[in-house]
């Protein structure tokens, strides 16, 4: 197992806002978290992430502990994602993307080829190509969001950790993100909203009151009953005449 979550929690104030995960993700795979508001996603992100520690539990990184690892190796196995990223600085995209380098780089392993190279690639799959020169201040929501994207492909992590990323995408980014995801050969653990969307993951995860109350095939964890239960809402299944594929349809509960 890539990632390994045993028991894991994190408490403020004596207030649990996660508890008890068990999570195991092989390699390669694509985990999707979803949840309702506050059901603890971004937290059990952070946790993950190690930049939060745990208050209950551990998280290991190919068998290693993560709170044992130093930053650097850290850094080179995992990238992540957060939901509001932010940067107030006057750097250009090209600059931005780079930063995702800095890991990797040692004063006997300087900025080499290789590197731009991998940049490049990362502009390219996120499709800001053309963008390199533009200072970040001045780019729309979701082309910063896609800049965040590239920085962290460019840190060629084993790990991604997506928190919502397809927030302030049009709906063509969003598609070919979560396709790159999928396709990527990489470990991605990926909160999503749109559980239409969450049906495309290799397996989905269901936290609701910081627990995670569900794990496994997407169709097997997401029915009906425990959206309603979980959600709140009905639920209506409806078919694709493209493809004859089930989508998800929602209405208030009555
Ligand atoms: N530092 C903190 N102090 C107090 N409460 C916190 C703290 N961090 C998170 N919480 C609370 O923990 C709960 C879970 O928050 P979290 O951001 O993990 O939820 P989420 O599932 O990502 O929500 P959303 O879908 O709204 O992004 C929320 O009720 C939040 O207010």
């Amino acid at each position: 197992m890539i990632l390994e979550a045993r028991n894991l929690g994190w408490s403020v104030r004596g207030r649990p806002i996660v508890s008890g995960v068990d999570l195991a993700v092989s390699e390669g795979e694509t985990l999707g978290l979803v949840g309702p508001n506050g059901s603890g996603k971004s937290t059990l992100m952070k946790l993950l992430a190690g930049i939060r520690e745990p208050t209950a539990g551990s998280v290991a990184v190919a068998g290693k502990a993560l709170v044992a690892m130093p930053r650097r190796e850290v850094a080179r196995r995992i990238a992540f994602l957060e939901q509001q990223s932010e940067t107030t600085e006057a750097i250009t995209v090209k600059d931005a993307v780079e930063l995702g380098r800095t890991p990797w780089l040692t004063p006997l392993q300087p900025w080499s080829q290789e590197d731009d190279r991998i940049v490049a690639q990362a502009l390219a799959d996120t499709d800001m190509r053309g963008f390199e020169r533009r200072s970040w201040t001045t780019l729309s929501g979701g082309e910063r969001q896609r800049v965040h994207l590239a920085r962290a492909l460019a840190q060629q992590p084993q790990i991604l950790l997506l928190d919502e990323p397809t927030n302030h995408l049009d709906i063509q980014h969003q598609l070919s993100l979560l396709h790159l995801v999928a396709t990527l050969p990489v470990t991605s653990i990926v909160a999503l909203h749109d559980l239409n969307q969450a049906l495309s993951c290799d397996r989905v995860g269901v936290l609701s009151g910081g627990r995670l109350v569900a794990l496994g095939a997407p169709r097997e964890v997401l029915t009906v009953g425990r959206i309603g239960s979980v959600f709140g809402v009905r639920a209506s299944v409806l078919v694709d005449p493209a493809d004859g594929s089930q989508i998800f349809r929602f209405h208030p509960a009555s």
